[in-house]
């Protein structure tokens, strides 16, 4: 099944091709026209009537800020605007400033602390380097920064902060966000925000190449259980477990149990008595890896929470041998650590920051890029975990997740993690997108589990989880 267009997260690269594509179909003049149009009335909802400044850069971005302030002033807002440079003769943006009729005054800070609210079309799409300190020092100045497209400074396919950017209040987009809108820590300067439709051919998206999505259901479904459902057809987890910290295979044991898998094992070898006074669910084996693996129903096994690097040179290299779907986290990720050519042959790997940097070196302000690289470097899925997470895919998909909770961020959180993504992997999802909807899982119970649950809260939510995810993505 294709993934939807609706979740498409174009760079403003992309958008920008988008534009001279859709030209033969719709004029940029009209698209500014419909975006200036949908910045007004975003504002109108917002906010109540009040003196409004608009502050234009000489692109296109300030090309929409010039519509918008024509269209405030005819709906009776007060409306001035400051220009950073005029717009180059003869362009879309340059009629659109001859339209507004309204007061000029200049790009000051002084002009920008004396309005109620002040509109950023500085800079959008086209920001290729860090805002001069006037541009800074304006923004600065402003009380209740209203952004279109993206506030001036955030670097849209990253999400990375040029220098500086406003706190907005609002900010209003087009088409569809873009990968800046959903990164940390551009994202988290965006105040409400608006994707406003300009009617820009919709078609013209497939033609982009983009491979950038959103993670929501409908990116990828997870099977709903039928009358025929059974055991093992809602699949085995098999998590390889040590002794020295038994509590975080119990965790990714409970997670993957919570959120749906038929059978949950773990492979405990002379440890097993630990992990027998644990649930009674779950059943815990002490017979040599080699064995355990005659059953070839356990395709699926998560190798690394609580093993100590020299327990995973033991476990991981026989579960690839075997051809098993692996998989690795935690301990597994610090015994690779050394050489990442070791992880070859998993499946996925679920870091965090400083696991990636251990692994792959530090990933810098592109996370999007770095994460993509580390999944072509080792041929498998990198899930980045931290407050948004990037799943990418060799083959160069990636989504990024922004259905979380800062609640998540607690001991055992991540082994909990892995066990729901094992699941979704054994309920025979691909591996892109069993990782997707393991994470998207994961948020959802931690968005339900209160303000400071701990792991073991997040498996009560996970059956919810699931068939909210499973309602959503129909
Ligand atoms: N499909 C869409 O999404 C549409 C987008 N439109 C608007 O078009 C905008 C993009 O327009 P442009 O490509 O003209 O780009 P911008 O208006 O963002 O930037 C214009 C130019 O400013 C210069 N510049 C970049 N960073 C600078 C810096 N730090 N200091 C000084 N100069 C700098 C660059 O030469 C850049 O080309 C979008 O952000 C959006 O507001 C709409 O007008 C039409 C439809
Ligand atoms: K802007």
């Amino acid at each position: 099944m294709p993934h939807p267009r609706s979740l498409l997260l174009p760079t403003p690269a992309q958008c920008g091709e988008m534009d001279r594509l859709a030209y033969k179909a719709v004029p940029i003049a009209t698209l500014m026209d419909r975006a200036g149009w949908a910045v007004a009335r975003a504002i109108r909802l917002h906010f109540t009537p009040c003196r409004v400044l608009v502050l234009c850069g000489p692109g296109n971005n300030g090309g929409d800020g010039y519509v918008a302030a024509r269209y405030l002033a005819q709906m009776g807002s007060p409306v001035a605007v400051a220009a950073l440079a005029e717009p180059r003769s003869d362009s879309d943006a340059a009629k659109a400033a001859a339209l507004f009729k309204g007061p000029r005054v200049p790009f000051s800070p002084k002009e920008a602390a004396r309005a109620d609210l002040v509109v950023d079309a500085i800079f959008g799409a086209g920001l290729s380097r860090a805002p001069e300190e006037n541009v800074v020092s304006v923004l600065k100045a402003a009380q209740r920064v209203v952004a279109i497209d993206m506030p001036t400074g955030i670097d849209g396919a990253t999400g990375a902060i040029l220098g500086d950017a406003p706190d907005c209040e609002l900010t209003v987009t087009f088409v569809r966000p873009k990968p800046g809108h959903k990164l940390l820590p551009g994202s988290a300067k965006l105040g409400d925000f608006v994707c406003a439709d300009i009617g820009e051919p919709q078609g013209i998206l497939d033609q982009l190449g983009i491979q950038t999505w959103h993670n929501e259901p409908g990116l990828w479904h997870i099977p709903p259980m039928t009358p025929e459902s059974y055991k093992y057809s809602r699949g085995v987890v098999s998590i390889c477990a040590g002794g020295s910290m038994p509590g975080a295979a119990r965790l990714s044991a409970a997670g993957a149990r919570a959120s749906g898998a038929g059978l949950v094992r773990i492979s405990a070898g002379e440890n097993a008595p630990a992990f027998r006074l644990g649930a009674p669910g779950l059943i815990v084996d002490d017979g040599e890896l080699a064995n355990l693996l005659q059953d070839e129903r356990r395709k699926i096994w998560i190798c690394g929470p609580g093993l100590t690097p020299d327990e995973v040179a033991e476990t991981l290299p026989i579960l690839l041998k075997a051809e098993r779907i692996v998989l690795a986290d935690a301990g597994a990720l610090t015994w690779g650590a050394e050489n990442p050519e070791r992880l070859k042959g998993v499946a996925a790997i679920t870091p965090h920051i400083g696991e990636f940097s251990r692994l792959f070196g530090k990933p810098g302000e592109d996370r999007l890029s770095a994460a993509r690289e580390a999944a072509r470097k080792i041929n498998a899925v990198v899930v980045m975990k931290g407050a948004d997470t990037i799943i990418a895919a060799p083959d160069g998909r990636a989504a990024i997740n922004d259905h979380a909770s800062p609640a998540l961020a607690t001991a055992g959180s991540g082994d909990t993690l892995t066990g729901v993504i094992g699941t979704m992997l054994a309920a025979g999802m691909p591996v892109w997108e069993a990782c997707c909807a393991g994470v998207w899982l994961h948020g959802e119970a931690g968005l339900r589990a209160g303000d400071w649950p701990i792991a073991e809260d997040l498996d009560a939510h996970l059956g919810a989880a699931r068939t909210k995810a499973i309602e959503l993505g129909l």
